[in-house]
């Protein structure tokens, strides 16, 4: 079977289709088809594409005002390397909701696993993950029917099936124990997986009790004494041990452990490179367990990527990454309500209708909620939930005039009973025509791990592909990896962090739009623009 004809755009897949998919994208690196263009090469061990980027360059007539639009074209070469090899993901907080939940979930999809439910069988699946559960159109057939292939068979990327998990938390408890403890996984599927996942243990790890809110403090029983430089050389010894054991090519890091309050900007501290690994040698009190984490991955060409709120990625940081060519990525998985939002807050205000107030209340009852439960934590929290329309605002002048914003408020509030399962509740009330108001509410319920779970891997997926991809312009006198950090990364983070002065998208089809047309470009395919000029024009 053709690799084209797996995919059967339009129409429904078949199941056969379906499981043919499943089966082609069953391994790591595999993809749904080859481009057939003098643009792109396969080599031995990599895929080449000459690309040309169209975009318009709009200057402002100093006197007049008058706007001039120009056209205008880059030449790229593209790189991506075929080979995937073997990849590890070590994740600090492994022993959470989403750390456990993410692993028991890799290891039900890797070996088959599925339980009994009151509606019958389920079998594992990776919904919710942007790679492993959602398409892209790849063009059309010879009838102009839309062909569709798998997100992650538009380049070579790897399979979660193969990924090695490891990892960190200050609490000792097993990944099965604190399977149980999370109860998030319905519990026949615990059952069939709690032996593998109780000799599972998180490695100790860097513990300030000042980051993280006080009734953290009884969990902490698995923590790494000494001096902060003698915890940062530990933690890279981990990330090499743990590399060398697994025999690994490449090794992701990702915090999901608790959300730390905001570190203070310290000139002399953690602004440029060199004074945060002084800081980080004198023990500055300054330094964030984060912070930390992420430097001993920087240090060790380990990609660091933060699934929290906190300004981990301090400028010290975000310089160290850029001096010693490592990734970087963050902040805060976008999970529930901030997704909800970068969709629905883009909608209305491109469609001419202003947003007053944007109103999000939740409450949950997970060990996450009870972190957030103390105040400096919240705020945080609190922060990467608010910024999340501030480029669609700014986007239209029509609605908002400079500095209007509409009022966004956050609240968050911890309830036990209800554990993992958050409920939240928004309201927008917007301004339509002729002064009249419309008001939308929503009512969401979701299970917090099995929502962030899925971006865990998409975020593993992306920032490991970009590993094996190099780019040259005719400025450049070799291959060079794009920029430290990952702000290709955004669709999965509330508040993505981006390159200095570049700008921060965060309106949700934007952000996918941008991904799916840089893979095409790695490929040598052109973006998707859905003109359908095809369907439109005469002949
Ligand atoms: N839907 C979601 O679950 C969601 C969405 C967005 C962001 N987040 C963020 O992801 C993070 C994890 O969420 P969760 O629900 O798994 O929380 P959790 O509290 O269940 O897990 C956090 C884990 O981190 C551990 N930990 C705390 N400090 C540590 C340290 N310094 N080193 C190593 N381990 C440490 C804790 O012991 C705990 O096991 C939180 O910051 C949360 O705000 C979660
Ligand atoms: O993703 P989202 O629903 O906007 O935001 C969520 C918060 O509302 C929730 O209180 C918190 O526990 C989760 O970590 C997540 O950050």
């Amino acid at each position: 079977m053709s690799p084209i004809t797996n995919i059967v755009g339009g129409a429904a897949i078949s199941a056969a289709d379906a499981a043919a998919t499943r089966a082609a994208g069953a391994a790591s690196g595999a993809t749904a088809f080859k481009v057939d263009a003098p643009n792109v090469r396969y080599t031995g061990d990599a895929i080449e594409s000459d690309y040309t980027y169209d975009t318009t360059i709009v200057s402002r007539d100093a006197e007049s005002g008058s706007l001039k639009a120009k056209p205008a074209k880059v030449g790229y070469r593209f790189r991506t390397k075929t080979g995937v090899g073997r990849v590890g993901l070590m994740l600090v907080g492994w022993g959470g909701n989403n750390g456990s939940t993410v692993t028991a979930s890799i290891l039900a999809n890797k070996k088959g696993i599925s339980w009994e439910t009151r509606k019958g069988r389920q079998e594992p699946n990776y919904f919710g993950s942007l790679m492993m559960a959602s398409t892209v159109k790849l063009g059309v057939d010879e009838d102009l029917k839309d062909v569709y292939v798998p997100f992650n068979q538009v380049v070579p990327m790897v399979h979660p099936n193969d990924v090695v998990i490891g990892g960190w938390d200050i609490s000792s408890l097993s990944i099965g124990d604190a399977m149980r403890r999370a109860q998030v996984l319905p519990v026949d599927l615990q059952r069939q997986v709690y032996d593998e996942l109780h000799q599972l243990k998180p490695l100790p790890s860097v513990y300030y009790p000042d980051f993280i809110a006080a009734n953290q403090e009884a969990r902490a029983d698995n923590t790494i004494g000494g001096t902060k430089q003698e915890q940062l050389d530990r933690l890279r010894q981990d990330i090499r041990d743990f590399k060398q054991a697994n025999s690994l090519d490449r090794v992701v890091v990702m915090w999901t452990a608790n959300t730390e309050r905001y570190a203070d900007i310290l000139p002399g501290v953690n602004d440029t490179a060199d004074n945060l690994l002084q800081a980080i040698a004198s023990g500055h009190s300054e330094v964030s367990p984060s912070t930390l984490f992420a430097v001993a991955s920087i240090l060790e060409g380990a990609p660091f990527v933060n699934g929290s709120p906190q300004n981990t990625l301090v400028p010290g940081a975000i310089a160290l990454a850029e001096r010693e060519r490592s990734f970087v990525g963050g902040d805060d998985f976008k999970s529930g309500q901030t997704k909800i939002k970068s969709v629905l807050a883009e909608f209305l205000v491109n469609a001419g209708i202003k947003p007053l107030a944007i109103t999000s209340y939740n409450h949950l009852g997970n060990n996450d909620g009870h972190n957030l439960s103390a105040p400096a934590q919240f705020r945080s929290k609190e922060i990467s939930k608010s910024s999340v329309v501030d480029d669609m605002v700014a986007a239209n002048r029509l609605l908002y005039a400079k500095g209007e914003h509409p009022d966004h408020t956050i609240v968050i509030k911890y309830v036990p009973s209800v554990g993992d399962s958050k409920r939240a509740l928004d309201e927008y009330v917007s301004e339509i025509f002729m002064g009249g108001l419309n008001t939308i509410s929503i009512y969401n319920t979701c299970e917090d791990s099995l929502l962030a779970s899925p971006l865990i891997i998409d975020l593993f997926m992306m920032t490991e592909l970009m590993t094996r991809v190099s780019y040259r312009t005719d400025a450049d006198a070799d291959w060079v990896p794009f920029h430290s950090v990952l702000s290709i990364l955004s669709y999965m983070l509330k508040a993505p962090v981006v390159p200095p002065n570049t700008p921060v998208v965060n309106a949700l089809a934007k952000q996918r739009m941008a991904m799916e047309n840089i893979l095409r470009a790695f490929v040598g395919l052109p973006p998707n623009n859905e003109m359908l000029l095809e369907h439109k024009a005469f002949h």
